[in-house]
């Protein structure tokens, strides 16, 4: 296949690595990178994005205003949401190519790790089967499985939601509040995924899959993760600016999180933990006045719902 690849940054040099690896011919195209946007784009059959959130609606213009060659599947790989929209980056494309087939990569996959040759899994989901199965084809070595799905918003979701409990999960370590306290933050934090993804259409079993709880596990346990590597920052007591300074590359949970919360206000959802998220990132509350509002919510049934 002949692949555009938009973002030089960590997922994009890996999934461009990945699909050069199985002889596809792929172009890279990043700011500082050699190549025009054209050229990347010249003859494209998959054009996979791999940018930053806040680089996705720019550079939809840009594409829009060279255009896309007839039938090139839109790959987004970004896991994140729209500031303005409130919607993960595929609506983006969607609502501007609406002509092209849409597929969404979602799983644990930490760039590093895949980089340095270790073991993988993912999936690739769309509403469209046969362009799932070719992006499947295209990518699946011995060291990276590819599943596909059919439920695109859910496993887009999963990878965008699982930011937020990463920077709390962090947060929890850097405290010490030790294994307990974690895996409830994870196992609690999977229930406030499935609330809001099911609230956007996804199925709540993908939540279970590789792109929720595997990628869950992943962030939240991996110091690899620059969301895990936030909240770590903040649970030792530094301030934002001072952990997103010297942070390497983008934690997308951080703005993640202020969207989701300012839309589960407007639409009544319940995200305790996304809400505390936010309280500290604004360093509106100490991370241990977080942790104490948590524990004392009213006493509950335990369930998804
Ligand atoms: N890293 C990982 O392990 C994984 C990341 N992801 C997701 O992939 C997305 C990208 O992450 P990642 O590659 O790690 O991020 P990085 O910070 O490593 O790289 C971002 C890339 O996007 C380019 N970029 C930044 N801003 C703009 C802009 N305004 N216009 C055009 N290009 C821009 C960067 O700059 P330049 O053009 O200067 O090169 C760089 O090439 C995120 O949504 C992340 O959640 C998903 C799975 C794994
Ligand atoms: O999404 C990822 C792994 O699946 C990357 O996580 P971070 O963005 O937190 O580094």
């Amino acid at each position: 296949m002949r692949i555009a690849v938009l973002g030089g940054g960590a997922w994009g040099t890996t999934l461009a690595g990945l699909a050069a690896a199985q002889d596809h011919q792929v172009r890279v195209w990043s700011r500082s990178g050699a190549l025009s946007l054209g050229e990347v784009l010249a003859q494209a059959e998959a054009v996979f994005s791999c940018l930053p959130m806040a680089a996705v609606a720019g550079a939809i213009d840009q594409v829009l205003a060279l255009g896309l060659p007839a039938g090139a599947i839109v790959l987004n790989a970004t896991k994140g949401l729209d500031r303005r929209t409130a919607r993960p980056a595929s609506s983006l494309w969607q609502a501007r190519f609406a002509d092209h087939p849409l597929v969404v990569l979602s799983g644990p996959n930490l760039a590093a790790e895949i980089r340095a040759g270790l073991p993988a899994a993912t999936v690739v989901a769309s509403a469209d089967g046969q362009a799932a199965g070719r992006i499947q084809q295209c990518l699946a070595s011995e060291r990276f499985r590819v599943y596909t799905s059919a439920d695109w918003r859910g496993v887009e979701l999963g990878g965008v939601l699982k930011n937020v409990i990463a920077i709390a999960a962090g947060v929890s370590d850097g405290l010490g509040l030790g294994a307990n306290a974690k895996a409830a933050l994870i196992t609690r934090g999977l229930a406030e995924m499935i609330r809001v993804g099911t609230h956007w259409g996804g199925l709540a079993e993908t939540f279970y899959g590789l792109s929720g709880l595997g990628d869950l596990l992943t962030t939240c346990n991996s110091p690899l993760s620059r969301n895990y590597q936030v909240g770590f920052g903040l649970g030792k007591g530094q301030p934002l600016e001072a952990v997103l300074e010297h942070l390497q590359g983008t934690a997308e949970g951080v703005a993640t999180a202020a969207i989701l919360a300012e839309y589960a206000r407007r639409s009544a959802l319940e995200v305790p933990i996304t809400e505390q998220v936010c309280a500290v990132l604004d360093g509106l509350r100490p991370p241990t006045e977080a942790l104490a509002a948590l524990m004392t919510r009213r006493l509950r049934e335990e369930g998804g719902g």
